[in-house]
């Protein structure tokens, strides 16, 4: 059987018109339908490493490539360079960049506007609902509004968008930002004093949202190879 691996090869980044590189040297490789955490202080350069896998920007040096070896553990062909049709990205607070008013619209924002034949239709509505039932979505009307869904929903939708695109690697920029960090406080506080006028349901719901992001994603990675960056190894 073969064995794919994502593979990062002595990337070198220096954005254009500086002098510094923001990444120096970096080396790593993913399995293929695995899970993988990029942990790194703040402004280390996790962000720039991925929008780099995603081919939003473009190494000054290396190579980011599909790997593939034979049971003798050589490769067994040429590696392919990793397309960025190939790999969904999902930002630091996606909800900040929901820019449609229903749930529908922004999910298919990316779509072909031209008009397909029906074969097409119905691949991208099959695509539709996977992507909706996969993250859970299944029970909320297409015509919200994804502004206002919770913390945790909006992550959802934002993991459908990309999933609609049916990628090989999904990428993730510190998925639980903004998902209770804060709320951490007040939920020990009432736990230990059992303080019964605290508005402890808001906090709760704060911790359930990072609970089910987590869930989500691990529900994810046995279809998908996830590469996760954050600063919180926690
Ligand atoms: N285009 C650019 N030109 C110059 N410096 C940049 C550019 N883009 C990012 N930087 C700097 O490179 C460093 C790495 O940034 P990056 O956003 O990749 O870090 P990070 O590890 O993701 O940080 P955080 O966890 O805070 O998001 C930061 O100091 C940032 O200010």
């Amino acid at each position: 059987m073969l064995i794919g691996l994502f593979e990062i090869r002595d990337v070198r980044y220096r954005p254009p018109g500086t002098e510094i590189n923001l990444l120096n040297g970096v080396s790593f490789s993913l399995p293929e339908k695995r899970f993988g955490l990029i942990f790194g202080r703040s402004g280390s350069g996790k962000t720039t490493l991925l929008q780099l896998i995603a081919g939003l920007s473009k190494p000054t040096s290396g190579s980011i490539c599909i790997q593939r070896y034979g049971k003798d553990g050589n490769p067994n062909q040429l590696p392919e360079v990793l397309s960025p049709e190939k790999v969904g990205i999902v930002f630091q607070f996606p909800e900040r960049y929901f820019v449609a008013d229903n749930i529908l619209d922004e999910v298919t924002f990316g779509w072909p506007k031209q008009r397909g034949g029906l074969q097409l239709k119905e691949l991208l509505a099959s695509r539709l609902q996977r992507a909706i039932t996969s993250v859970g979505l299944n029970g909320i009307s297409l015509d919200k509004d994804p502004h206002s869904l919770s913390g945790g929903f909006k992550r959802r939708l934002a993991l459908a968008i990309q999933l609609v695109q049916t990628p090989d690697l999904l990428v993730l920029d510190e998925p639980l930002a903004g998902l209770g960090t804060k709320m951490l406080f007040p939920v020990l506080f009432n736990q230990l004093f059992h303080v019964t006028n605290l508005p402890n349901l808001r906090y709760m719901n704060y911790w359930k949202a990072r609970a089910d992001v987590v869930k989500l994603l691990k529900h994810l990675k046995q279809e998908l190879t996830i590469l996760v960056v954050s600063h919180d190894l926690k």
